[in-house]
């Protein structure tokens, strides 16, 4: 069922898991080891420290007490068994890259990908002789057709940044194992407070911790989660050496800031972008609303297996394309026009023209990524006010 072990109890695990105040002279939020540098009590401790013979810090760029904590708040919140904190979700998606792929090898990864993704893998590994190939992964039978056993990892996000489509994680990860695959799944869009794709399957789930997990606006952050082999090896090659992406320890105690009202905020999330969308379906000027908590949207099914709520993300369409998209963005008043997502702040931008602008024109036809679509993040705000200042923007005279 859905409400497993790693959700029971989920907002208890975000806020105490792993600290006690006893042990750090009472203080109830756990120290912020700013510090770059660990002291050895001798130097056989330190030989040992780097032999890996004996556990204790050596320099905050392979790990630090803070992102200890953060990492195995983490770990348990997703049902991983460690996690590995970096500076952005990029440097988290890349840390497992550059970590687990070599020349030669084939990847399989989603029709739709946040943009600078979809740029790492068409402009980035492809330089390195990493073949990619995108996959309709919302059918499980197009996974099955392309995957061979060259295939060493299948990544895709659900929902995807921006239109909203989801993957069956169960049934993608069971054809992905039959071949030796691992499976790795962004999971930024539903936190694991929704969704927990190492419960259904998956080998190895990313985020980046700006949005949500942070959820305020005020860091940038990623996080990798997955077994204790793996993420020894994220942290030690595609971190340590690869791409140098370390989280600082201020940033890494504002995430477990975050984490404490993770639970509280996505109810909220959850509320107010499911009357959102209610609200824009039945709006005379929209042509399409994208939200699987929709009763319309193809994905709600899927949706209701895997999800225990619909998500704070919604995608849509005006009649009138993007024009009249633009009119709407720019007749808000309290609506943000601002790319990222999962803020307190209701956001709002233009997919096609800022984030997945990584994509040519003919790539974003091909990937369902249409000019006109709109992204809205759904915050915090009362949604009295969310909804008039969306109703005062389409209807009103600008
Ligand atoms: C310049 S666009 C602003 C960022 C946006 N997205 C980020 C993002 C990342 C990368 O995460 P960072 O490296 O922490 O930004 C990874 N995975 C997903 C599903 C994401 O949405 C955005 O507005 O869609």
């Amino acid at each position: 069922d859905k409400h497993n072990s790693a959700k029971t109890g989920f907002a208890t695990r975000a806020i105490h898991h792993g600290y006690d105040p006893q042990s750090h002279n009472g203080a109830l939020n756990q120290p912020v080891y700013m510090s770059s540098t660990f002291a050895f009590e001798t130097a056989e401790q330190g030989g040992r420290f780097f032999a890996g013979d004996e556990q204790g810090f050596i320099y905050s760029r392979i790990a630090n007490p803070t992102l200890d904590l953060l990492e195995k708040r983490l770990a348990v919140l997703e049902g991983g068994e460690a996690a590995v904190a970096t500076a952005s979700g990029m440097g988290a998606i890349t840390s497992v890259f550059w970590t687990f792929i070599a020349p030669g090898d084939e990847i399989i990864v989603d029709r739709t990908l946040y943009g600078c993704t979809f740029a790492y893998f068409r402009h980035g590994l492809e330089k390195f002789g990493i073949n990619h190939t995108h996959v309709d992964l919302t059918d499980p039978a197009e996974l099955e057709k392309a995957i061979s056993d060259k295939t060493k990892i299948v990544y895709f996000e659900t929902p995807a940044n921006p239109n909203m489509r989801l993957v069956d994680i169960e049934a993608i990860s069971d054809i992905a194992h039959k071949h030796g695959a691992k499976v790795v799944v962004d999971n930024t869009y539903c936190t694991p407070y929704l969704q927990r794709p190492i419960e259904l399957g998956a080998d190895i789930v990313v985020h980046s911790a700006t949005k949500y997990l942070g959820g305020h606006g005020d860091l940038m952050a990623g996080a990798v989660i997955g077994t204790l082999e793996d993420m020894t090896q994220v942290r030690l090659i595609g971190l340590k050496d690869m791409t140098g992406a370390v989280l600082s320890a201020q940033d890494a105690n504002l995430v477990m800031r975050g984490l404490k009202t993770l639970e509280l905020r996505m109810e909220r999330h959850c509320d107010n972008a499911e009357k959102i969308a209610d609200f824009l379906e039945k709006h005379p000027k929209v042509e399409k609303v994208f939200y699987p908590g929709l009763e319309s949207d193809p994905h709600h099914k899927l949706a209701k297996k895997q999800m225990d709520r619909f998500g704070g993300m919604i995608a849509f369409e005006l009649k009138g394309g993007i024009e009249e998209g633009r009119k709407l963005m720019n007749g808000l008043n309290m609506i943000t026009r601002a790319v990222s997502l999962g803020d307190a702040e209701t956001l709002i931008q233009h997919p096609a023209s800022m984030t997945h602008s990584t994509y040519t024109a003919e790539e974003r036809a091909e990937y369902q990524i249409t000019d006109g679509l709109i992204r809205l993040s759904a915050g915090l705000e009362s949604i009295d006010d969310i909804l008039a200042d969306l109703s005062n923007a389409l209807d009103g005279d600008q």
